[in-house]
């Protein structure tokens, strides 16, 4: 086994065993909790940047197969695990972990002390870390000081959303899902439920959203700072009230955003398959998924049209919003799981009876 590095920006050095890819590569070092899902996790765009590590202590064991995948290709930095599992098995599988990663190009190590590593990052927030291979050439002092030189994640939207609108037939609703850098589930529950979607990159044009005339917007989740995504953000400035919507995760910051309210960076973040929420409207717990590392600041919210739907029961941040005035709503969370509960599923039936009855009240007026 090859010997291979973690190194974080505090000089902290953790030693492992390589797999997949042999190159060096630097990221935002995060954690998630969730005990299943690593291949959905490892292909959500939203972790475009980041070295993710896995707190559930074995990783690969039900292997890679490709109908769990949430977009084409994985585009995490690395990955970090506690033990990997070197003979999967699952009827599904199609190959190993290691070589999935392999053939992305990504490096990982296991071995890895993740409680320990976890508790680092849970008291010190955002880390910026290395993984490289551990030979006499590797020089820790000039790594650390690269790291700390290196600026955070910025926008990464443009890498990782479609180039092109593509559309996704059905008979029902017109939904333009606004790309970000989409889970194909999001796509998947409005086909399940007969939407006639069209898909279109992050930058496309409020004019050129309303020539398709779409009875609703959908705006997906994405990696980065919500606050580097202006052009998304002026879009929907010129968009709400025209439309009905719905945001999901880096779509919800977007549309805070849009709305005058202000985003901040957690600690550590959110991400994993267990995260309470309340859902203020109805009284109601639901277990959902998470996947992120900005909230929006509930004291922004004061002057603009928008009221919390949903609160996280673990650290109290805002996890749902709606507009005052418009039919407009939006969730921090996943509500199409994948992976994870799917307590939140309902929110997409809420998005179709907001477009039937803006169709109704249409009709009306
Ligand atoms: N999953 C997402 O859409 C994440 C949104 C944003 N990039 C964040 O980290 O907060």
């Amino acid at each position: 086994m090859k010997k291979r590095l973690l190194i974080l920006e505090d000089g902290t050095v953790f030693e492992g065993a390589a797999f997949g890819s042999d190159r060096a590569s630097q990221g935002e070092v995060v954690f998630t909790t969730g005990m299943t899902g690593y291949e959905e996790t490892l292909t959500d765009p939203s972790f475009y940047g980041q070295i993710v590590t896995f707190t559930y202590p074995l990783i690969g064991n039900y292997g890679i197969n490709s109908d769990d995948f949430e977009s084409i290709a994985p585009v995490v930095r690395g990955v970090v695990v506690r033990e990997l599992t070197k003979i999967p098995s699952n009827f599904r599988s199609e190959m190993t972990l290691d070589e999935y990663l392999k053939s992305h190009d990504i490096p990982a190590i296991e071995g890895i002390d993740t409680r320990k590593l976890t508790r680092i990052i849970r008291s010190k927030g955002a880390v910026r870390a290395m993984l490289t291979q551990a030979d006499e050439e590797v020089n820790i002092v000039e790594i650390v000081k690269r790291l700390n030189e290196t600026p955070y994640l910025k926008n990464h939207v443009r890498e990782v959303s479609s180039k092109m609108p593509f559309p996704s037939p059905g008979r029902g609703k017109r939904v333009v899902l606004m790309d970000f850098g989409m889970k194909k589930g999001i796509l998947r529950e409005l086909n399940n439920r007969h939407c006639d979607v069209l898909v279109v990159p992050y930058n496309t044009p409020a004019e050129k959203i309303l020539s398709f005339r779409p009875e609703g917007i959908l705006l997906s989740n994405g990696p980065g700072n919500p606050a580097d995504v202006t052009e998304g953000i002026e879009t929907i400035k010129q968009l709400i009230g025209k439309v009905p919507m719905f945001g999901i995760c880096l779509g919800h910051q977007i549309i805070a955003l849009a709305c005058g309210a202000k985003s901040f960076k957690l600690p550590f973040g959110h991400r994993g398959a267990n995260h309470p929420v309340k859902n203020l409207q109805t009284g109601i717990v639901e277990i959902t998924s998470q996947n992120h590392g900005y909230a929006i600041d509930a004291n922004s919210l004061e002057g603009t049209d928008l009221e919390i739907t949903h609160v996280s029961l673990n650290d109290g941040t805002i996890e749902g919003l709606k507009h005052k005035k418009y039919p407009v709503f939006s969730v921090q969370f996943h509500p199409e799981a994948s992976p994870g509960p799917e307590d939140s599923n309902y929110l997409f039936d809420e998005f179709i009876k907001l477009m039937e009855q803006a169709g109704e009240e249409k009709q009306h007026a």
